[in-house]
């Protein structure tokens, strides 16, 4: 067994490791970084990636089928070859893979370590049976993988998750996907945008990350209109049968009880953190429903008496905001601290902003309906926009959704949106910034809008806002004013 002795040991190389790793290089060159895993990152490897060429694919089908709506035909039918789309995925994978690989490349080889860290103790790592590590400062960065009910497990070999499916060399004939969550629906669109026949089972009754009803409901009828989603679904049953996923469940419409067969189930149901192959409870924190207890601002974990620890907690790995310039982010200001500990500082957190590359695509920005719920309800007020009016949505036949805009009464501050519709990683930048900015919504409707421009139709949203929060004039219905359809 070797001993090593450094300032700072960081576990996981993947996005808030490798931050946390240039951050902390600015402080001491006694730093050591362990990965348990294949380099390259879950986001390159494995999530943001590989997910977005899958779906670009999707759009291209999806494009194409649309043409003839416009009076483009494209004479017979389009094939899709599933090979190619599945070639084309992992090529470009590889790509990003590549780009992340050579960067850890650059780093100095006896500053990285490969193995499987467990805590000996609060300041002792071992690393497989090869090492053991003495740090004096320890960066958590472990992310967070696929976790699914034992239920699930009924389909052998044929139950796969994110990390299998874009390793497939062809697209199969069909998925049940269990988990309308943010994979669930990305995948599931994606997949059945490209053929596949797809059905999607939930419990509890979410759609994604859309915690307002509204938009919910709107989001749900939405996708039903291009594949089985059940949201509430009542499965009855998974078994393997001829090597193939049968599935028994409740139809939704119907209320009867029927069984399908699928090539695959693809499990989709969240991903916990990556704690407990730590051996956690030898590291003397203070946990919290099985993850350590931490500032959000600097990313320190508490020791169980509640003192500060030398400890940092960054990524997937602390279960708040599982998102990749959120682990960036945190990664950087977990580094910097545990580099210039104690003397550690507060890093700058933006405001909440989240995105579902679905189509329409799903956005939540600064405060959410389930936070704003919480208030009075005569602290707020809400103005919405429904897209299936709105002219440039309408000239691209992506007049689908709903946008809902939240203010605070008496200040008029601009205090979060949920969006379901078209170009909503766009519309909840846009957002998200004058979130951070503090404006009010009379501040943003001073902003330029262009016509015609889907934006109109967040300034429609807007005025509809400041009208309720009563700093603004009744909204007209047909107002031509700023142009048609505006
Ligand atoms: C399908 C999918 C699509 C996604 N799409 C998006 C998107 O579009 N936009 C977005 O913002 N986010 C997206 N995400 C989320 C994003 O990928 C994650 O938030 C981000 O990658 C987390 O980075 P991380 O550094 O915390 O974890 P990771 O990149 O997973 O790094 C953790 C590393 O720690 C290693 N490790 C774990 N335990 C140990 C141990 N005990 N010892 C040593 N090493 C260990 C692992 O091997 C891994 O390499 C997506 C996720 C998925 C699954
Ligand atoms: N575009 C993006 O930014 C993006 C894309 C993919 C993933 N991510 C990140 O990855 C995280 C994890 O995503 P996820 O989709 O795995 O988790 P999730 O928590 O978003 O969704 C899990 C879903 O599975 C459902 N579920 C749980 N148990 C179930 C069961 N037994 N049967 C049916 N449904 C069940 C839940 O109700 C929920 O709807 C997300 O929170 C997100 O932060 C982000």
């Amino acid at each position: 067994m070797q001993e090593r002795h450094v300032d700072v040991a960081i576990i996981g190389a993947g996005s808030a490791g490798l931050g946390a790793y240039h951050a902390a290089c600015a402080h001491t060159n006694s730093i050591v970084l362990i990965e348990g895993g294949p380099y390259g990152t879950t986001c390159a490897r494995v999530g943001c990636m590989p997910s977005k060429l899958l779906i670009a694919a999707a759009d291209a089908a999806h494009h194409a089928r649309d043409a003839g709506a416009f009076g483009i035909h494209l004479d017979g039918h389009i094939r899709i070859e599933g090979r190619e789309v599945m070639a084309r995925v992992q090529r470009e994978r590889d790509h990003f893979v590549a780009g992340v690989i050579d960067s850890v490349e650059e780093i100095d080889a006896a500053q990285h370590l490969c193995g499987h860290a467990i805590f000996e103790d609060h300041n002792t790592l071992l690393i497989d049976d090869h090492t053991r590590v003495h740090a004096n400062r320890i960066v958590i960065a472990t992310g967070s993988s696929p976790d699914f009910p034992d239920v699930l497990k009924a389909a052998g070999e044929r139950l796969v998750t994110n990390n299998d499916l874009f390793y497939w060399d062809d697209l199969p004939e069909s998925v049940a996907v269990f988990g309308p969550g943010v994979v669930g629906l990305e995948l599931g669109q994606a997949l059945s945008r490209l053929g596949v026949r797809v059905r999607m089972f939930g419990i509890g009754g979410a759609v994604g990350p859309i915690s307002d009803p509204n938009i919910r409901d709107y989001a749900d009828q939405q996708f039903n209109k291009e594949f089985y989603l059940d949201p509430e679904a009542q499965t009855r049953n998974v078994g393997l049968v001829d090597d193939r996923v049968n599935i028994t469940f409740v139809e939704r419409n119907s209320g009867h009880e029927i069984t399908e067969s699928f090539d695959y189930l693809l499990a989709a149901t969240g991903r916990p953190p990556n704690l407990e192959g730590l051996e956690i409870d030898r590291a003397d924190l203070r946990m919290d429903e099985g993850v350590p207890v931490f500032d959000r601002y600097t990313l320190q974990c508490q020791r169980r008496d509640g003192t500060p620890a030398s400890i940092f907690i960054a990524g997937d790995a602390n279960a708040e905001l599982p998102l990749l310039h959120e682990a960036s982010d945190e990664g950087r200001i977990a580094g910097d601290n545990a580099g210039r500990y104690p003397n550690i500082r507060a890093g700058r957190r933006r405001s909440m902003l989240t995105v579902v590359f679905t189509d329409p695509q799903i956005a939540a920005v600064g405060q959410t309906w389930a936070d704003i719920e919480k208030r009075p309800c005569d602290s707020y007020a809400i103005g919405e926009v429904n897209f299936e009016y709105q002219g440039r949505a309408r000239v691209m036949r992506q007049n689908h959704g709903l946008l809902r805009v939240y203010g605070e009464q008496g200040s008029g501050r601009f205090l979060g949106a949920e969006m379901f519709g078209p170009q909503a990683e766009h519309l909840g930048h846009l957002l998200a910034w004058c979130h951070q900015q503090h404006m009010t919504v009379a501040q943003m409707l001073e902003m330029p809008f262009y016509h015609p421009c889907v934006e109109e139709g967040l300034r429609t949203a807007l005025r509809d806002l400041n009208a309720c929060l009563k700093q603004g004039p009744a909204m007209a219905q047909h107002c031509m004013e700023t142009g048609p359809g505006s």
